[in-house]
This record gives structure tokens, C-alpha cells and sequence, in this order.
């Protein structure tokens, strides 16, 4: 059974795809009342309320997956989920044209000072002259973040008569002409703009990017919005700027801190706010909790993730034809980390033939945690195995090759140790399997499935039947055995798959055989 934790207000219609699986229990609590269960849970679906720090993600030791309903993960340590290989998702388009259509409510409402103007009414006031407002039409819009909230936030200023001038480091002048807006740097668009609304990320670049100094080159009467994250426009920087008049407005929907308080910015008049609102519509709650439950559901089924934060993105048509490699790099990766059982600092890793022409990255992955796996004591997975490897000193790199070895495809493992350096290849045959067709300078063929024994010796006449002889005496059955050597009389090897694991006294009498110079067990 797998137990999801929903730990904010998600919409319950849109885990409906959850909830039909039998195999899925749902616990809708928040963080702290699920204290005591924490443990148990193997997926976490949050909004922007739950901070899952790495001190929530060390209480649960089975998580697999956190799932934002949403599009900012800021609220999530993605680098320390990583490193426990969690995968992290998000909903990146449910909530887009709500967040924009706020954006826009918000423009309108603080040029036109609506919210004043109703607090007013309301209060049994009639003063119309205390509410003159400006025009859209005519303004130059500056937008900062120009992704898909930014992108649907300009046509609707388009439509309304306003200039678009854009800052986006990673925009291209391609896409700036198809939305017609023009590119500016970031001092052209605070120097030009009317008005200028943020959607950028909160990242180390972005936090505090509309602060005293770049407040100072926007033109004076400015009005600034932000529906992205609090802490892009640097709320304590933005006060003077009000005080003396140069900032004429600004609407907030986020904040540094969530909820505020008492922040000097709600004192003033011409600042109109509401609480995280960008997301909070019917339709965009209903997306971007189907989007979460249906990966979520995908994962806990073995198919890719679209949307995951730290894993390539994968589409289930290219993941269903690298599915067998995959499987075959974790195989290779884990029985070359048993045979070299010494410090590795280098893993080169070569594709050839038809598996050269897919997503390689992710096999590469694969192979690199299958590699890991005997050697570190947490989870390691396609998630975090770049990461362990790394802070394990072990390099890897990928090369193509048209050396097939006469396999439709073949992939090669190098591994280099101190003093030695080992090398393994393996082919997948369709409707037959994995085979591994070359071990350590010999060619040879056998599946890399179970338990696995690896006798290293001279050929000799006879040697076959000693190893039985051995075997048989410690009642251990010999499912197949494969035979391979260098050259006649030189070194050559066995390779048996086995009923169960052999222990260590099993080992110890193969080695004193003569003529037997390793043995090793290895399980794939
Ligand atoms: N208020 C709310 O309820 C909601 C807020 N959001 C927030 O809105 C923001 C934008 O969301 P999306 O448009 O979906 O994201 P997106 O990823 O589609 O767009 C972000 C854009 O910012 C640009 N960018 C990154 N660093 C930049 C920098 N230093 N300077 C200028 N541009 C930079 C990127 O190139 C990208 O084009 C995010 O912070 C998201 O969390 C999203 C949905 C609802
Ligand atoms: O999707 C986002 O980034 C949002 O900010 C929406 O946040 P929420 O899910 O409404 O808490």
C-alpha cells in the first residue's frame, strides 16, 4: 500500500485519480497533526503552505516522491530531496492563466485604486475626486520574467493598448516577436515602464532584484506589482520609496513571510495586497491537482514523470524504448561495483549501436546508482546518484561509439580503480533479455540475474568438474555455468548462477583448489 500524505489544501476533486487506486491510501492532515506518522508515508502532496525542510524530509525515512500542486518550489529543499533521492515534482501549467488573470486584477485595481475606493463606499462614503485613477491604455508595461505567466500577462496587455518591454536573461528574440514584446535589458525596462510586474522565480539571483538600487533607476510615479514570490521586489527597500512619493502604488499577493503580520508596507494606503491569491481559482486548483495525482499515480506504476524537478524529463514513448537499457546499465553498474570491491575514481561509460541513438543520460544514471548501490549504506537512485558520486570523489563520463561487437547494441563499462582497471559489456536482445558478452578482458555470455559466482582461473582439463565436485559437496545447485578464457591454456573464467548465495566457507574452498586464482560472488 502506498500512503500519500496531503499536507495542504489540495482540491479534492482533482485526487480523485488517487483515490480510485486501491492500492493508494490518502491521509489529509497537515504536517504537524501527521507528526506521529510521519514515518510512514511514502509521498507528500503539498501547495506552498508546508515548508518541507530537511528536517521534515529526515522524519520520513520511506518518501519517495513530494508532489507540488503548483509551480514554485521554493517552499521545498529540492537539493536536500535530492541528495535522499526523493523525486520532486511540480504542476508547472495548471495555474498559469489564473496567476496572469490576477496579475492583471491587480494592475487594474491599483491603478484605479479600486480596493480604496470600496473600503470607502462601504464606509458610507461618497468622494469621487479622492479616486482618480490612471489609464492602462497607452502605459509601457515592464515585464521581468518572461515564462509563462509573464507571456500570458502581455497578451492581455496587449489587448488592452499597453507597450510590452521585457527583461528575461533567457528569452529569445524568436519568441519576444511571435508575443509582440520587445527585449530590453533590465535598466532599459526599469528606466521605460509605467507599470512593472515580476514573474521571475525566487532564486539567489532574483531575491531582492527590485531593491534600493534598481528602485532608484525606475521613472518616478512607478507603479510595481508582484504575484510571483515574495522577496523579488525587497519589501523593506520599497518603503522610502513610498514615503517620498516615487513609487506611486504597489500590489502585493506575495510576501517575505507568509502571512505578514504587521508589516509596515500594509500601513500604507496606496499598497493593496491580497493572501497568496495567484493559484486560488476552481480551474487552477482542479489542474494542478489532477497534474500531481496523475504522475504521482505514473510513478507508483514504474512509468516516467514529466514534470520532475530533478530527474530529465522523460516522455513515456522515449522512456518505454530506453526502458531496457536502463535496466541493463543498473545491472552492469552493480556487478562491476562487486567485482572492482576497491576505491574507483572513474567510471567511462560507452553506447554503441542502436542505444546510442537514445536518451542516454538517464541509463547513464541508472548504471551510475546501480554502481553506487553496493557502496553507500542510504537510497540511491537515478534521482541523487550524480550527487553521491560526486561527493564520493568518482567521475563518469559518456562516449558513443560504432563498435557494437557484432550486437545490434552494446554497452560498455570501464571502471578504474587504483591499479586496476576492469571493463564490462552487455546487450539487450529483444524477447530474450540482458546478456553480458564481455568480463574483464574474456568474452563470455550469460544473464546477469541472481546470485552469481565469478571463478577466475587457468584452463586446465578438469576444471569444471572440480568446481562441481565443491559445489555439490556444500549442497549448492548450479543453475547454468558459462565458460570463457583469453587464449587456450591462458586465463579463463567461469561464470555459474546459482540456486541460492553461496556463503563464505563455499568460497574459501573453491580458492584452494588449484589452479583457482579468485572467486567472487556477485548478485545482479
Ligand atoms: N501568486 C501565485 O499564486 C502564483 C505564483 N507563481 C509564481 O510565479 C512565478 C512565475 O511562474 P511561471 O511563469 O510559471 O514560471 P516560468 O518558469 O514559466 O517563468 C519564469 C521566467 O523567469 C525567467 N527568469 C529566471 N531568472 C530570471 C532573472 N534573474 N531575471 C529575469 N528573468 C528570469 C525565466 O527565464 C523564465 O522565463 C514563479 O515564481 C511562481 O512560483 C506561480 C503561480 C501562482
Ligand atoms: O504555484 C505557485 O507557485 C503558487 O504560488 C501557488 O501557490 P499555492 O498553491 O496557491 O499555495
Amino acid at each position: 500500500m502506498v500512503r500519500v500524505l496531503v499536507s495542504d489544501a489540495i482540491s479534492e476533486e482533482g485526487l480523485a485519480p488517487l483515490r480510485t487506486s486501491a492500492h493508494i491510501d490518502i491521509v489529509q492532515k497537515n504536517v504537524s497533526e501527521a507528526e506521529d506518522e510521519l514515518h510512514t508515508f511514502d509521498a507528500l502532496l503539498v501547495r506552498s503552505a508546508t515548508k518541507v525542510t530537511e528536517e521534515l524530509l529526515a522524519k520520513m525515512p520511506k518518501l519517495k516522491i513530494v508532489g507540488r500542486a503548483g509551480v514554485g518550489v521554493d517552499n521545498i529543499d529540492v537539493d536536500a530531496a535530492t541528495k535522499r533521492g526523493i523525486v520532486v515534482i511540480n504542476a508547472p501549467n495548471g495555474n498559469t492563466i489564473s496567476a496572469a488573470e490576477h496579475t492583471f486584477a491587480m494592475m487594474a485595481a491599483l491603478v484605479r485604486r479600486i480596493p480604496q475606493a470600496h473600503i470607502s463606499v462601504k464606509s458610507r462614503e461618497w468622494n469621487r475626486s479622492a479616486f482618480v485613477g490612471n489609464e492602462l491604455f497607452g502605459k509601457k508595461l515592464g515585464i521581468i520574467g518572461f515564462g509563462r505567466i509573464g507571456s500570458e500577462v502581455a497578451k492581455r496587455a496587449r489587448a488592452f493598448g499597453m507597450t510590452v518591454h521585457v527583461y528575461d536573461p533567457f528569452l529569445t528574440k524568436e519568441r519576444a516577436e511571435k508575443l509582440g514584446v520587445s527585449i530590453h535589458s533590465l535598466d532599459e525596462v526599469l528606466a521605460a515602464a509605467d507599470i512593472i510586474t515580476v514573474h521571475t522565480p525566487l532564486t539567489k539571483e532574483t531575491r531582492g532584484l527590485l531593491g534600493t538600487e534598481n528602485l532608484a533607476k525606475t521613472k518616478k510615479g512607478v507603479y510595481l506589482i508582484n504575484c510571483a514570490r515574495g522577496g523579488i521586489i525587497d519589501e523593506q527597500a520599497l518603503i522610502p520609496f513610498l514615503e517620498s512619493g516615487h513609487v506611486a502604488g504597489v500590489a502585493l499577493d506575495v510576501f517575505e513571510q507568509e502571512p505578514p503580520g504587521d508589516h509596515p508596507l500594509l500601513a500604507f494606503d496606496n499598497v493593496i495586497v491580497t493572501p497568496h491569491l495567484g493559484a486560488s481559482t476552481v480551474e487552477a486548483q482542479l489542474n494542478v491537482a489532477t497534474q500531481v495525482a496523475e504522475e504521482l499515480l505514473h510513478f507508483f506504476e514504474g512509468q516516467p514523470v514529466t514534470s520532475s524537478i530533478n530527474l530529465p524529463a522523460l516522455s513515456k514513448d522515449v522512456y518505454e524504448k530506453i526502458q531496457a537499457f536502463y535496466h541493463l546499465g543498473r545491472k552492469l553498474g552493480l556487478i562491476a561495483s562487486q567485482f572492482m570491491n576497491i576505491p574507483v575514481q572513474e567510471l567511462s561509460v560507452t553506447y554503441a549501436g542502436t542505444v546510442a541513438d537514445l536518451e542516454t543520460t538517464y541509463i547513464t544514471r541508472s548504471l551510475l546508482a546501480g554502481f553506487l548501490r553496493p557502496r553507500v549504506a542510504s537510497t540511491v537512485n537515478e534521482v541523487n546518484a550524480a550527487m553521491v558520486a560526486k561527493e564520493r570523489g568518482i567521475t563518469y563520463g559518456e562516449k558513443f561509439s560504432d563498435e557494437t561487437h557484432g550486437y545490434a547494441n552494446c554497452i560498455s563499462l570501464t571502471v578504474h580503480g587504483e591499479n586496476k582497471t576492469f571493463t564490462i559489456k552487455g546487450t539487450h536482445v529483444p524477447n530474450y533479455g540482458d546478456r553480458i558478452v564481455h568480463f574483464d578482458g574474456v568474452t563470455i555470455d550469460f544473464a546477469p540475474e541472481g546470485h552469481l559466482l565469478y571463478i577466475q582461473h587457468h584452463d586446465r582439463p578438469g576444471m569444471i568438474g572440480k568446481v562441481g565436485n565443491v559445489l555439490g559437496a556444500h549442497n549448492v545447485n548450479i543453475a547454468t555455468m558459462q565458460v570463457g578464457r583469453q587464449e587456450a591454456g591462458g586465463k579463463a573464467m567461469m561464470i555459474l548462477s546459482l540456486d541460492k548465495p553461496v556463503d563464505d566457507a563455499v568460497l574459501q574452498a573453491l580458492a584452494q583448489i588449484d589452479d583457482i586464482e579468485t572467486v567472487k560472488r556477485l548478485e545482479a
